[in-house]
Protein backbone atom coordinates (compact mmCIF):
# COMPACT_ATOMS: atom_id res chain seq x y z
CA UNK A 1 0.00 0.00 0.00
CA UNK A 2 2.91 2.46 0.88
CA UNK A 3 4.26 1.88 -2.22
CA UNK A 4 1.87 2.58 -4.35
CA UNK A 5 1.56 5.33 -2.38
CA UNK A 6 4.74 6.86 -2.42
CA UNK A 7 4.92 6.63 -6.80
CA UNK A 8 2.68 8.97 -7.41
CA UNK A 9 4.99 11.59 -5.46
CA UNK A 10 7.72 10.95 -8.23
CA UNK A 11 8.73 14.46 -9.71
CA UNK A 12 9.78 15.88 -12.45
CA UNK A 13 13.49 13.51 -12.54
CA UNK A 14 16.06 15.20 -14.15
CA UNK A 15 18.97 14.52 -11.72
CA UNK A 16 22.10 12.45 -11.01
CA UNK A 17 20.08 10.12 -9.06
CA UNK A 18 18.13 8.55 -12.77
CA UNK A 19 21.63 6.66 -13.30
CA UNK A 20 20.15 4.60 -10.31
CA UNK A 21 17.09 3.84 -11.32
CA UNK A 22 17.39 3.61 -14.85
CA UNK A 23 15.08 1.02 -15.59
CA UNK A 24 12.06 2.97 -13.76
CA UNK A 25 9.65 4.76 -15.97
CA UNK A 26 8.99 7.85 -13.98
CA UNK A 27 10.92 9.88 -16.06
CA UNK A 28 8.52 11.98 -17.29
CA UNK A 29 6.67 11.81 -14.42
CA UNK A 30 4.65 15.30 -13.51
CA UNK A 31 3.46 15.76 -10.06
CA UNK A 32 0.19 17.15 -9.86
CA UNK A 33 -0.70 16.65 -6.27
CA UNK A 34 -2.80 20.84 -5.92
CA UNK A 35 -4.73 21.74 -9.39
CA UNK A 36 -4.79 24.94 -8.92
CA UNK A 37 -7.57 27.09 -11.04
CA UNK A 38 -6.52 30.55 -12.16
CA UNK A 39 -9.60 32.58 -14.09
CA UNK A 40 -8.06 33.37 -17.60
CA UNK A 41 -9.94 36.76 -17.49
CA UNK A 42 -7.46 37.97 -14.40
CA UNK A 43 -4.08 38.52 -14.53
CA UNK A 44 -3.86 39.85 -11.28
CA UNK A 45 -4.54 36.20 -9.99
CA UNK A 46 -2.45 34.80 -13.13
CA UNK A 47 0.26 36.95 -11.96
CA UNK A 48 0.23 35.84 -8.18
CA UNK A 49 0.01 32.25 -9.76
CA UNK A 50 3.15 32.26 -10.89
CA UNK A 51 5.08 33.13 -7.00
CA UNK A 52 3.49 30.16 -5.51
CA UNK A 53 4.60 26.60 -4.74
CA UNK A 54 2.52 24.45 -6.91
CA UNK A 55 2.67 21.87 -9.25
CA UNK A 56 -0.11 22.44 -11.75
CA UNK A 57 -1.82 26.10 -12.68
CA UNK A 58 -4.53 25.15 -14.88
CA UNK A 59 -5.10 28.68 -16.69
CA UNK A 60 -9.14 28.74 -16.66
CA UNK A 61 -11.43 29.20 -20.32
CA UNK A 62 -14.45 27.30 -18.39
CA UNK A 63 -16.68 27.27 -15.45
CA UNK A 64 -13.86 30.20 -13.43
CA UNK A 65 -14.92 32.87 -16.58
CA UNK A 66 -18.21 34.03 -16.96
CA UNK A 67 -19.56 33.52 -20.92
CA UNK A 68 -19.37 37.16 -21.25
CA UNK A 69 -15.41 37.12 -20.36
CA UNK A 70 -14.55 34.04 -22.52
CA UNK A 71 -12.87 36.01 -25.30
CA UNK A 72 -11.19 37.98 -22.52
CA UNK A 73 -10.09 34.95 -20.88
CA UNK A 74 -8.38 33.16 -24.16
CA UNK A 75 -7.12 36.00 -25.13
CA UNK A 76 -5.54 36.85 -22.07
CA UNK A 77 -3.93 32.94 -22.10
CA UNK A 78 -2.75 33.16 -25.57
CA UNK A 79 -0.55 36.34 -24.74
CA UNK A 80 1.13 34.56 -21.87
CA UNK A 81 1.72 31.64 -24.01
CA UNK A 82 3.34 33.66 -26.70
CA UNK A 83 5.38 35.15 -24.04
CA UNK A 84 6.89 32.34 -22.50
CA UNK A 85 6.60 30.26 -19.46
CA UNK A 86 6.58 33.53 -16.61
CA UNK A 87 9.37 32.02 -14.48
CA UNK A 88 11.72 29.07 -14.24
CA UNK A 89 9.66 27.43 -11.72
CA UNK A 90 9.00 23.72 -12.20
CA UNK A 91 5.36 23.37 -12.49
CA UNK A 92 2.52 21.89 -14.80
CA UNK A 93 1.56 25.01 -17.06
CA UNK A 94 -2.33 23.76 -18.13
CA UNK A 95 -5.11 25.08 -19.77
CA UNK A 96 -8.39 23.48 -18.71
CA UNK A 97 -10.61 24.63 -22.18
CA UNK A 98 -14.40 24.90 -22.61
CA UNK A 99 -16.38 21.75 -23.00
CA UNK A 100 -16.76 20.28 -26.81
CA UNK A 101 -20.72 20.65 -26.00
CA UNK A 102 -20.41 24.07 -25.37
CA UNK A 103 -19.24 25.00 -28.92
CA UNK A 104 -16.68 27.37 -27.48
CA UNK A 105 -13.56 24.70 -27.66
CA UNK A 106 -12.47 24.62 -30.96
CA UNK A 107 -11.51 28.39 -31.07
CA UNK A 108 -10.28 27.91 -27.42
CA UNK A 109 -8.18 24.85 -28.62
CA UNK A 110 -7.26 27.09 -31.92
CA UNK A 111 -5.88 29.75 -29.74
CA UNK A 112 -4.04 28.03 -27.04
CA UNK A 113 -2.44 25.23 -29.39
CA UNK A 114 -1.28 28.02 -31.90
CA UNK A 115 0.70 30.40 -29.94
CA UNK A 116 4.45 30.76 -29.69
CA UNK A 117 4.53 27.92 -26.77
CA UNK A 118 2.73 25.23 -26.15
CA UNK A 119 0.82 24.97 -22.80
CA UNK A 120 2.35 21.05 -21.01
CA UNK A 121 -0.89 20.47 -20.63
CA UNK A 122 -4.68 20.36 -21.87
CA UNK A 123 -7.90 19.82 -19.55
CA UNK A 124 -11.06 18.87 -21.16
CA UNK A 125 -13.85 18.83 -19.49
CA UNK A 126 -17.14 17.41 -19.47
CA UNK A 127 -16.00 14.21 -21.60
CA UNK A 128 -18.73 12.00 -22.18
CA UNK A 129 -18.02 9.38 -24.24
CA UNK A 130 -15.33 8.13 -26.83
CA UNK A 131 -16.32 9.76 -29.53
CA UNK A 132 -15.24 13.54 -27.73
CA UNK A 133 -11.89 11.94 -27.55
CA UNK A 134 -11.87 11.02 -31.44
CA UNK A 135 -12.86 14.71 -31.89
CA UNK A 136 -10.65 15.95 -29.27
CA UNK A 137 -7.60 14.16 -31.15
CA UNK A 138 -8.55 15.08 -34.50
CA UNK A 139 -8.46 18.97 -33.68
CA UNK A 140 -5.60 19.12 -31.68
CA UNK A 141 -3.96 17.06 -34.65
CA UNK A 142 -4.88 19.49 -36.86
CA UNK A 143 -3.48 22.68 -34.51
CA UNK A 144 0.07 21.38 -32.81
CA UNK A 145 2.82 20.96 -35.85
CA UNK A 146 5.51 18.67 -35.88
CA UNK A 147 6.77 16.34 -33.10
CA UNK A 148 5.07 18.36 -29.90
CA UNK A 149 2.34 16.66 -27.63
CA UNK A 150 0.67 17.37 -24.98
CA UNK A 151 -0.45 16.27 -21.95
CA UNK A 152 -4.18 15.43 -21.29
CA UNK A 153 -6.81 15.23 -18.19
CA UNK A 154 -9.75 14.41 -19.06
CA UNK A 155 -12.97 15.53 -17.09
CA UNK A 156 -15.80 13.27 -15.39
CA UNK A 157 -18.78 15.01 -14.48
CA UNK A 158 -21.68 13.55 -15.33
CA UNK A 159 -23.42 10.09 -14.93
CA UNK A 160 -23.52 9.26 -18.56
CA UNK A 161 -19.48 9.75 -18.49
CA UNK A 162 -18.96 7.45 -15.39
CA UNK A 163 -20.81 4.74 -16.99
CA UNK A 164 -18.89 5.13 -20.24
CA UNK A 165 -15.42 6.04 -18.39
CA UNK A 166 -13.50 2.72 -19.25
CA UNK A 167 -14.31 3.45 -22.69
CA UNK A 168 -12.86 6.73 -22.73
CA UNK A 169 -9.59 5.71 -21.25
CA UNK A 170 -9.43 3.30 -23.18
CA UNK A 171 -9.76 5.14 -26.44
CA UNK A 172 -7.58 7.77 -25.06
CA UNK A 173 -4.76 5.41 -24.37
CA UNK A 174 -5.12 3.82 -28.21
CA UNK A 175 -5.33 7.32 -30.19
CA UNK A 176 -2.09 8.63 -27.63
CA UNK A 177 -0.36 6.13 -29.33
CA UNK A 178 -0.64 8.27 -33.11
CA UNK A 179 -2.25 11.29 -31.81
CA UNK A 180 -0.49 14.97 -30.61
CA UNK A 181 -1.70 14.10 -27.08
CA UNK A 182 -0.60 11.61 -24.08
CA UNK A 183 -3.58 10.81 -21.28
CA UNK A 184 -2.13 11.00 -18.42
CA UNK A 185 -4.83 12.02 -15.74
CA UNK A 186 -8.99 11.64 -14.51
CA UNK A 187 -10.17 14.43 -12.82
CA UNK A 188 -13.45 13.80 -10.78
CA UNK A 189 -15.72 17.52 -11.23
CA UNK A 190 -17.90 16.65 -8.93
CA UNK A 191 -19.90 19.78 -8.88
CA UNK A 192 -20.96 19.21 -11.77
CA UNK A 193 -21.43 15.23 -11.15
CA UNK A 194 -23.93 16.41 -8.67
CA UNK A 195 -25.76 18.51 -10.52
CA UNK A 196 -26.00 15.76 -13.10
CA UNK A 197 -27.24 12.93 -10.73
CA UNK A 198 -29.44 15.59 -8.26
CA UNK A 199 -27.34 15.15 -5.51
CA UNK A 200 -27.47 17.63 -2.45
CA UNK A 201 -24.15 17.95 -1.22
CA UNK A 202 -23.64 17.13 2.15
CA UNK A 203 -20.38 17.16 4.44
CA UNK A 204 -19.05 13.85 4.55
CA UNK A 205 -19.87 13.45 0.29
CA UNK A 206 -21.23 9.83 0.66
CA UNK A 207 -23.96 10.86 -2.12
CA UNK A 208 -21.37 11.04 -4.47
CA UNK A 209 -18.78 7.77 -2.70
CA UNK A 210 -19.82 5.70 -5.32
CA UNK A 211 -18.74 7.47 -8.18
CA UNK A 212 -15.71 8.96 -6.59
CA UNK A 213 -14.22 5.50 -5.96
CA UNK A 214 -15.28 4.21 -9.33
CA UNK A 215 -12.84 7.01 -11.12
CA UNK A 216 -10.14 6.20 -9.11
CA UNK A 217 -10.29 2.42 -9.94
CA UNK A 218 -10.91 3.48 -13.49
CA UNK A 219 -7.79 5.83 -13.54
CA UNK A 220 -5.46 3.31 -11.91
CA UNK A 221 -7.23 0.63 -14.31
CA UNK A 222 -5.07 2.91 -17.41
CA UNK A 223 -2.27 4.01 -15.47
CA UNK A 224 -3.12 7.52 -15.30
CA UNK A 225 -3.49 9.75 -12.29
CA UNK A 226 -6.54 10.64 -10.66
CA UNK A 227 -7.80 13.81 -9.76
CA UNK A 228 -10.00 14.82 -6.25
CA UNK A 229 -12.69 16.85 -6.30
CA UNK A 230 -12.44 20.53 -4.93
CA UNK A 231 -13.56 22.02 -1.92
CA UNK A 232 -15.47 24.38 -2.67
CA UNK A 233 -15.50 26.21 1.42
CA UNK A 234 -11.85 27.76 0.63
CA UNK A 235 -11.68 29.58 3.87
CA UNK A 236 -12.04 26.17 5.95
CA UNK A 237 -8.54 24.70 6.23
CA UNK A 238 -9.60 21.95 8.63
CA UNK A 239 -12.13 20.70 6.40
CA UNK A 240 -9.96 21.04 3.48
CA UNK A 241 -7.32 18.97 4.99
CA UNK A 242 -9.65 16.10 6.29
CA UNK A 243 -11.00 15.90 3.13
CA UNK A 244 -7.73 15.92 1.68
CA UNK A 245 -5.86 12.87 3.58
CA UNK A 246 -9.42 11.23 2.44
CA UNK A 247 -8.44 11.33 -1.25
CA UNK A 248 -4.81 10.16 -0.50
CA UNK A 249 -6.60 7.18 1.57
CA UNK A 250 -8.61 6.40 -1.44
CA UNK A 251 -5.79 6.34 -3.61
CA UNK A 252 -5.97 10.02 -5.51
CA UNK A 253 -2.52 11.50 -6.32
CA UNK A 254 -3.78 14.98 -6.33
CA UNK A 255 -6.93 16.98 -5.48
CA UNK A 256 -7.72 20.50 -7.64
CA UNK A 257 -7.72 23.73 -5.47
CA UNK A 258 -9.45 26.87 -6.11
CA UNK A 259 -7.44 29.48 -3.38
CA UNK A 260 -3.74 29.85 -2.94
CA UNK A 261 -4.56 29.17 0.86
CA UNK A 262 -5.43 25.74 -0.21
CA UNK A 263 -2.25 24.71 -2.04
CA UNK A 264 0.27 23.87 0.80
CA UNK A 265 -2.25 21.56 3.08
CA UNK A 266 -3.62 19.71 -0.25
CA UNK A 267 0.19 19.07 -0.89
CA UNK A 268 0.98 18.33 2.25
CA UNK A 269 -1.57 15.84 2.29
CA UNK A 270 -0.37 13.83 -1.08
CA UNK A 271 3.20 13.21 0.44
CA UNK A 272 4.44 10.44 2.54
CA UNK A 273 4.13 11.38 6.17
CA UNK A 274 7.06 10.39 8.61
CA UNK A 275 5.21 7.46 9.40
CA UNK A 276 5.26 6.19 6.39
CA UNK A 277 9.18 7.57 5.53
CA UNK A 278 10.17 5.30 8.68
CA UNK A 279 8.21 2.49 7.44
CA UNK A 280 10.18 2.95 3.85
CA UNK A 281 13.82 3.14 5.57
CA UNK A 282 12.63 0.05 7.88
CA UNK A 283 12.00 -1.85 4.59
CA UNK A 284 15.14 -0.33 2.54
CA UNK A 285 17.38 -1.97 5.64
CA UNK A 286 15.33 -5.33 6.13
CA UNK A 287 15.63 -5.65 2.27
CA UNK A 288 19.57 -5.36 2.59
CA UNK A 289 19.88 -8.38 5.29
CA UNK A 290 17.52 -10.43 2.99
CA UNK A 291 19.53 -9.92 -0.39
CA UNK A 292 22.48 -11.42 1.06
CA UNK A 293 20.84 -14.44 2.45
CA UNK A 294 19.19 -14.78 -0.69
CA UNK A 295 22.36 -14.73 -2.85
CA UNK A 296 23.74 -17.30 -1.27
CA UNK A 297 19.85 -19.27 -1.92
CA UNK A 298 20.18 -18.41 -5.51
CA UNK A 299 23.91 -19.92 -5.80
CA UNK A 300 22.51 -23.59 -4.57
CA UNK A 301 19.74 -23.73 -6.17
CA UNK A 302 21.47 -22.77 -9.30
CA UNK A 303 23.49 -25.96 -8.49
CA UNK A 304 20.96 -28.29 -8.20
CA UNK A 305 17.56 -26.93 -9.55
CA UNK A 306 17.74 -24.89 -13.05
CA UNK A 307 13.64 -23.94 -12.61
CA UNK A 308 13.75 -22.88 -9.17
CA UNK A 309 16.41 -20.74 -9.75
CA UNK A 310 14.84 -18.80 -12.29
CA UNK A 311 11.76 -18.46 -9.92
CA UNK A 312 14.05 -16.79 -7.60
CA UNK A 313 15.63 -14.82 -9.39
CA UNK A 314 12.52 -13.16 -10.96
CA UNK A 315 11.29 -12.34 -7.26
CA UNK A 316 14.69 -10.87 -6.32
CA UNK A 317 14.09 -8.41 -9.26
CA UNK A 318 10.83 -7.69 -8.68
CA UNK A 319 11.76 -6.60 -5.20
CA UNK A 320 14.78 -4.70 -6.42
CA UNK A 321 12.79 -2.86 -8.51
CA UNK A 322 10.43 -1.90 -5.26
CA UNK A 323 13.34 -0.63 -3.32
CA UNK A 324 14.81 1.38 -5.95
CA UNK A 325 11.83 2.94 -6.41
CA UNK A 326 11.57 3.47 -3.22
CA UNK A 327 15.03 5.13 -2.64
CA UNK A 328 14.66 7.44 -5.09
CA UNK A 329 11.94 8.79 -3.70
CA UNK A 330 13.32 9.25 -0.78
CA UNK A 331 16.20 10.89 -2.24
CA UNK A 332 13.89 13.37 -3.92
CA UNK A 333 11.92 14.20 -0.79
CA UNK A 334 15.81 14.91 1.30
CA UNK A 335 16.71 16.97 -1.25
CA UNK A 336 13.40 18.82 -1.78
C1 LIG B 1 -16.30 23.71 -9.99
C2 LIG B 1 -15.16 24.39 -10.69
O1 LIG B 1 -15.04 24.35 -11.88
S1 LIG B 1 -14.00 25.16 -9.71
C3 LIG B 1 -13.05 26.10 -10.82
C4 LIG B 1 -13.71 27.40 -11.17
N1 LIG B 1 -13.60 28.34 -10.08
C5 LIG B 1 -12.51 29.12 -9.95
O2 LIG B 1 -11.63 29.08 -10.75
C6 LIG B 1 -12.44 30.02 -8.77
C7 LIG B 1 -11.00 30.44 -8.56
N2 LIG B 1 -10.88 31.19 -7.34
C8 LIG B 1 -11.10 32.50 -7.30
O3 LIG B 1 -11.43 33.12 -8.29
C9 LIG B 1 -10.90 33.17 -5.98
O4 LIG B 1 -10.12 32.40 -5.12
C10 LIG B 1 -12.19 33.55 -5.19
C11 LIG B 1 -13.09 34.39 -6.07
C12 LIG B 1 -12.89 32.30 -4.74
C13 LIG B 1 -11.77 34.36 -3.97
O5 LIG B 1 -10.93 35.41 -4.45
P1 LIG B 1 -10.51 36.63 -3.51
O6 LIG B 1 -11.73 37.22 -2.86
O7 LIG B 1 -9.64 37.52 -4.31
O8 LIG B 1 -9.69 35.88 -2.39
P2 LIG B 1 -8.60 36.49 -1.43
O9 LIG B 1 -8.83 37.96 -1.25
O10 LIG B 1 -8.59 35.65 -0.21
O11 LIG B 1 -7.26 36.26 -2.26
C14 LIG B 1 -5.99 36.42 -1.68
C15 LIG B 1 -4.98 36.59 -2.78
O12 LIG B 1 -4.93 35.40 -3.56
C16 LIG B 1 -5.23 35.70 -4.91
N3 LIG B 1 -6.04 34.58 -5.45
C17 LIG B 1 -7.23 34.15 -5.02
N4 LIG B 1 -7.63 33.10 -5.73
C18 LIG B 1 -6.67 32.87 -6.63
C19 LIG B 1 -6.50 31.90 -7.65
N5 LIG B 1 -7.42 30.97 -7.90
N6 LIG B 1 -5.37 31.94 -8.36
C20 LIG B 1 -4.42 32.87 -8.14
N7 LIG B 1 -4.53 33.81 -7.19
C21 LIG B 1 -5.63 33.80 -6.44
C22 LIG B 1 -6.01 37.01 -4.88
O13 LIG B 1 -5.90 37.69 -6.10
C23 LIG B 1 -5.30 37.71 -3.75
O14 LIG B 1 -4.06 38.18 -4.24
P3 LIG B 1 -3.51 39.61 -3.80
O15 LIG B 1 -3.17 39.44 -2.36
O16 LIG B 1 -2.32 39.81 -4.67
O17 LIG B 1 -4.61 40.58 -4.02
C1 LIG C 1 -14.05 20.96 -10.93
C2 LIG C 1 -15.26 20.90 -11.71
O1 LIG C 1 -15.24 21.20 -12.89
C3 LIG C 1 -16.48 20.45 -11.08
O2 LIG C 1 -16.43 20.06 -9.90
O3 LIG C 1 -17.51 20.45 -11.75
MG1 LIG D 1 -17.12 21.20 -13.81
Amino acid sequence: MFISKIFKHMPHTNSKFWHFTNKISVRNYTPRRALMYVPGDDTRKLKKAWTLNVDCVAMDCEDGVAINRKETARETIRNILNEGKPTKKKFDWAVRVNSIDSGLCDDDLRALLTAEHLPNTVLLPKVENKEHILWFSERINSYIENKKKVELIIFIESAVAMINLPDICRTAVLLSKTSKFVPCALVFGSDDFCASIGATRTEDSKEILYARQKLVLVAKAFGLQAIDMVYIAYKDLEGLKLQSEEGSRMGYTGKQVIHPDQVPIVQEAFLPNTKQIEWAVGLLNAFKEHQKKWKRSIYLQRKHDRYANYEASTKCDRFNYVIKKLMYTLYIMLHN
